[in-house]
């Protein structure tokens, strides 16, 4: 039932043939067999209010004679199609600049992500393109990558920073981020990340110097609010951040307010997931050689798995272990990791890795990249799922049935509409 008595609403959706809450109960995640449940009623009205919320759900008949009175500043007939929430991509790193598709040919080769890594390409390649580029040139190259992301459904994107591997350059990402925040219809998280080591420096002197010149300096330009960072993270793995290193940058990041979600377990086991339990974590992402100590730690500690499978795909590698991570409660997401290793914007493919490669189900899919997806970034209360008082964020489907958006690889024209806080911010004319 609708709280307020306003007769003028931002929007309505009616007549939606297939709507797909995910969830209608307010829960911040789901875990094990209830991933499958995505809660899918037909024949069903949304009513968004003037802040871009969810103010009423209902059937479209019922619906029809409540709001006679009432009217909308949108109206949207949904007959024939379906509505899902709109995608969460918790894991990116949208902001940098250089061209690695070099690497990519350098992989189809057999060279592998570390030996890259070591010759000085891969985020070293970018750290060196990315410091001599202005904020400006940053802006203009992260804008159309967002616009890419938008026209894929995504209405929330977590970004972060670490191709500067030093202070200045660091800080000048960040700032990027807090620009696209106020120009671009994608709401926008931005994270810290200690991303690597700069090849002047080694990884004591350089987890010294996060610790003591970078995240000082996030606090004073928190402090000024310049910059609104909701994340700390660090690359923890052999060569790059070892559990001492990381633990460290992260417990240092915490006392700032930042929640802490890192990258770990990816290409060697070193017990990240062990830390993340520890450190109480709010996700860790990758887990390509998660040990069974760990499965059991994040899912005793109700630490997100955040799951990449576009690394594992193109870098040929093993995937995460999916299937035994469900099987034990462990809160799944996925996310596209977009970067200049894995330049990808589009979580519909990246649903279907999970689907196909991951062995997750459509379901479980779509609960990775809404409803859990935003619990890794802190924001189930209000995001990832169709519930009154949450943000309107949608996705309208060109077809009754939610799950051709997986299945119709590679469409174009799958994809309706976008919405973001009650207003359509892409309009497909494909058809
Ligand atoms: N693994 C570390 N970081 C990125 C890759 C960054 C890059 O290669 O530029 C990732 O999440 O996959
Ligand atoms: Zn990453």
């Amino acid at each position: 039932m609708s709280k307020s008595m306003s007769k003028q609403h931002l929007l309505r959706i009616k007549n939606i043939s297939q709507l797909v809450q995910v969830s209608n109960t307010f829960q911040k995640y789901k875990i094990g067999d209830d991933m499958k449940n995505v809660n899918i009623s037909e024949n069903m009205t949304i009513i968004v209010n003037k802040e871009g919320k969810i103010e009423d759900i209902g059937n479209s008949d019922e619906m029809e004679k409540k709001y006679l009175e009432h009217t909308f500043e949108q109206e949207i007939d949904a007959k024939g199609k379906s509505v899902i929430p709109g995608f969460i991509d918790c894991h990116t790193h949208p902001v940098w600049s250089g061209d690695r598709c070099h690497e990519f040919a350098m992989k189809l080769n057999g060279a592998t992500y570390m030996e890259i890594h070591k010759q000085g390409g891969g985020i070293g390649f970018t750290v060196n393109h990315t410091r001599e580029s202005s904020e400006e040139e940053l802006l203009e190259l992260l804008i159309p990558r967002l616009n890419q992301m938008m026209r894929s459904g995504t209405t929330l994107v977590e970004a972060k920073s670490g191709y500067g591997l030093n202070c200045e350059t660091e800080m000048k990402m960040l700032k990027v981020i807090e620009k696209a925040k106020k120009i671009h219809p994608i709401e926008i998280v931005s994270t810290f990340l200690a991303h690597s080591i700069p090849k002047d420096s080694t990884i004591e002197k350089y987890t010294e110097n996060v610790i003591s010149e970078q995240i000082p300096k996030l606090k004073e330009l928190m402090d000024k609010k310049e910059l609104f960072p909701e994340l700390i993270d660090v690359f923890c793995e052999k060569g790059v951040f070892g559990i001492k290193e990381s633990k460290a940058i992260l417990e240092e990041g915490k006392k700032l307010g930042l929640k802490i979600n890192f990258h770990g377990d990816e290409l060697n086991p070193i017990k990240g997931a062990q830390l993340a339990s520890e450190l109480e974590a709010i996700g860790i992402s990758h887990l390509e050689k998660i040990d069974k100590e760990g499965i059991k730690a994040i899912a005793k500690s109700k630490t997100s798995g955040v799951l990449l499978p576009t690394t594992g795909y193109i870098l040929r590698l093993e995937q995460a272990p999916a299937r035994e991570m469900i099987s034990k409660n462990v809160i799944i997401s996925l996310a596209s990791d977009f970067n200049p290793n894995a330049p990808c914007t589009s979580i519909p493919f990246v649903m279907h890795l999970g689907c196909v490669q991951l062995r997750m189900t459509m379901e479980e899919s779509l609960v990775a990249t809404t409803l859990n997806a935003a619990y890794s970034l802190g924001k189930s209360e209000t995001h990832g799922s169709i519930e009154i008082g949450k943000f309107a964020d949608f996705i309208i489907l060109n077809n009754k049935l939610w799950q051709h958006i997986i299945y119709e690889l590679t469409s174009d024209s799958i994809i309706d509409k976008v919405i973001k806080f009650g207003k359509v911010i892409f309009q497909n004319e494909k058809k």
